[in-house]
């Protein structure tokens, strides 16, 4: 069932900042007292590679955001040019049988729980966002990115299918044409592209003026009744959410025997050597 996620609308503390996670994590999530805005980033270097442990910390710091009373997030990355490389193809290339059920149950996790934020979300893209990356970035409301770097969902190039629920989440984002052709393609838009098509919302010229272009955007909600706003975010979103609570089981198992597959195997094998062959180069 969706949950059904009230907004409190205590006033803020008056300090400027707060560290609400600690540093041990691969997250972190500082919360400005002033705007009332919880910045959430990652840090796995070398590239935010999505892993079961990353995962697991983005849950808990959504978590952690939701249940702050914080009036928003913005979910950005420590990492000077990547948001993140997407899924750790680690997880998915010979994988051990249970770690991989909790590694796709928790990137399930994290989709619900941040496509289905009651916060309004914002993404502060200062980096390369293939895959998965692009995921969690589409999963929020707004997105300000960085020039000269690449997003989008570029599964088919590696020989493998975005499942359903990344479509949704690009379809709630892109023209339908728009998100079938370029899934198809498995395209990688530049920032400039990814501004044209809609994919993200404004460019900004450094990190600090992505965050701020996303505070400006979640500041948009201050006179907006709270609980009026978070509703009817979950009504637009909730075929989507709910296609995947209901189809949760289904989608792990399809996944398990699509990466089983001994072609996808190698692909994913052939893929891996490529990034390493390209970064000793
Ligand atoms: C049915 C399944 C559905 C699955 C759905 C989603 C799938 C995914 O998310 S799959 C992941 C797709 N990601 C990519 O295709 C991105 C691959 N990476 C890159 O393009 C570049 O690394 C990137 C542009 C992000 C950064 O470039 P650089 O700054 O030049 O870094 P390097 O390329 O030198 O990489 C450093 C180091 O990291 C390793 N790496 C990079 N990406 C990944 C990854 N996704 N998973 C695991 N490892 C990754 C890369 O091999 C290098 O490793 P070393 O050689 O050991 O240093």
């Amino acid at each position: 069932m969706m949950r059904t996620k009230l907004l409190s609308l205590v006033p803020r503390a008056t300090v400027a900042c707060r560290h609400m996670s600690s540093a041990t994590k691969l997250t972190t999530v500082e919360v400005n007292d002033k705007t009332g805005i919880a910045t959430l980033t990652m840090n796995r270097p070398p590239v935010n590679g999505l892993n079961l442990e990353l995962l697991r910390d983005l849950q808990q710091s959504i978590e952690e955001i939701e249940g702050n009373k914080s009036c928003g997030l913005i979910l950005t990355s420590s990492n000077p040019t990547i948001f993140s490389a997407g899924l750790d193809i680690l997880e998915m290339y010979k994988p051990d049988k249970e770690r991989i059920r909790a590694f796709w149950t928790q990137l399930q996790d994290v989709w619900l729980a941040l496509y289905g934020s009651s916060v309004p979300t914002a993404a502060a893209i200062n980096g390369h966002s293939p895959a998965g990356g692009c995921l969690l970035a589409a999963s929020c409301e707004y997105r300000v990115m960085l020039p000269k770097f690449t997003i989008g969902l570029n599964e088919t190039q590696l020989g493998i299918v975005a499942p359903q629920w990344f479509m949704s989440t690009y379809l709630s984002i892109l023209p339908r044409r728009e998100a079938e052709r370029s899934l198809n393609q498995g395209r990688m838009f530049t920032t400039e592209e990814a501004l044209r098509v809609g994919l993200v919302d404004e460019i900004a010229s450094s990190k600090e003026e992505a965050l701020a272009k996303c505070a400006d955007f979640i500041a948009t909600f201050a006179k907006v009744n709270p609980l009026a706003r978070s509703l009817t975010k979950q009504q637009f979103r909730s075929a989507d959410l709910q296609q995947l609570e209901n189809e949760r089981v289904q989608d792990l198992e399809k996944f398990l025997f699509f990466i089983n597959q001994p072609a996808v195997q190698k692909g994913l094998g052939i893929y891996l050597e490529s990034l390493k062959k390209k970064s000793k180069n």
